[in-house]
């Protein structure tokens, strides 16, 4: 069973317009309104792969009753923790160009209260059969050890947990060791507090430190250069597919989503990744966090080369 858990989620609102001009009026081209929040869009995406997720969290006010009601229309189940505050919109702006600029809100303030309940929920769910995907950020008043104290804490019921954070969190949690993770390139400059861009052969060693460290797959992923793969038994590089991109919000999930998937199948590693790779590219061809058909992952997967290293 694959439980994901979106501390702060969020309504997705993708506009489209001719290009941006700063301190003037824009006037948008189109609009599009998502249930969003990175395990959201995991749990959306490894329902259009063929699988079942429970999607859970915080959400709160008209935005949570809306994200609530999409999932149910998806047939994705659904089990959140209702808060008092206003579940966040998050707005996206695509340019003609593919310039995309993210304005994210901060979110609601989440009371010690629902905290508990929320801790209580996934301990429930927890056992050796559970994968749990905890990604994104928090919203006000979760304290930034949060992923950490979970992770130990699922893990002790025999859970597996994949976590996608980054900042504080993803530092503060590496110490509980997830067993899967999904940094981006930056996540991993930051975290080894690299000035300038890593090549190819420091990423890899950056990987395997924190292989070393007691995580059992580092999924680096590198946008449209593709992503590296890493584990104690096998690793390996896969290029990026050419696709007509729209929109790369939420393609890291889309990787993150067809892992999770994979494991929960018992794929093999180069199955697993090629699926990962597939499904991102197919992610970007989108609009908004829409996840791409099985039908077109089937095809995409069908032009990964997975090399190993
Ligand atoms: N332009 C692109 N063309 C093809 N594939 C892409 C493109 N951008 C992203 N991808 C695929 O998506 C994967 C994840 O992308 P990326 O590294 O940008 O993740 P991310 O930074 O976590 O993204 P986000 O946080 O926006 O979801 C890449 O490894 C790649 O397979
Ligand atoms: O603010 P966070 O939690 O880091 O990211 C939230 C978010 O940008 O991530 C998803 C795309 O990955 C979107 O659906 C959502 O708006």
């Amino acid at each position: 069973m694959i439980i994901t858990v979106t501390m702060n989620p969020a309504i997705d609102k993708t506009v489209d317009l001719v290009h941006f001009e700063h301190g003037s009026l824009n006037r948008l081209t189109n609009v599009i309104i998502d249930a969003g929040g990175k395990g959201i869009n995991v749990s959306k995406t490894i329902k259009e792969l063929g699988g079942e997720t429970i999607a859970t969290g915080f959400i709160g006010g008209s935005g949570g009753v809306l994200i609530e009601k999409v999932l149910k229309e998806q047939g994705i189940k659904s089990d959140f923790v209702q808060v008092s505050g206003e579940t966040r919109t998050n707005l996206k702006v695509v340019e003609q160009n593919g310039f995309v600029t993210e304005l994210n809100e901060p979110g609601p303030v989440i009371k010690q209260e629902e905290i508990d309940l929320l801790t209580e929920k996934l301990l429930g769910y927890a056992g050796a059969d559970t994968l749990f995907v905890i990604a994104g950020s928090i919203p006000n008043g979760v304290d930034k050890n949060i992923y950490k104290e979970l992770i130990i804490k699922l893990k002790e019921k025999g859970a597996k947990v994949f976590l996608d954070a980054d900042g504080d969190l993803f530092v503060n949690s590496l110490e509980a060791k997830p067993d899967i993770i999904k940094p981006n390139r930056s996540e991993l400059e930051e975290y080894f507090s690299m000035d300038y861009r890593a090549n190819e052969e420091e990423l890899i060693k950056m990987g395997n430190k924190l292989l070393d460290k007691g995580i059992g797959m580092v999924a680096i992923s590198l946008g449209q250069m593709g992503a590296l793969f890493l584990s104690k038994d096998q690793s390996i590089r896969c290029p990026g597919l050419k696709v007509e991109a729209h929109s790369t919000v939420g393609a890291g999930d889309a990787m993150v989503a067809a892992l999770s998937y994979s494991i929960d199948k018992g794929y093999d590693f180069e199955e697993s990744v090629k699926l990962g790779i597939a499904t991102s590219a197919g992610a970007v061809t989108t609009k908004g966090t829409k996840p791409p058909s099985r039908d077109l992952v089937d095809k995409l997967k069908a032009q990964v080369t997975a090399v190993n290293i």
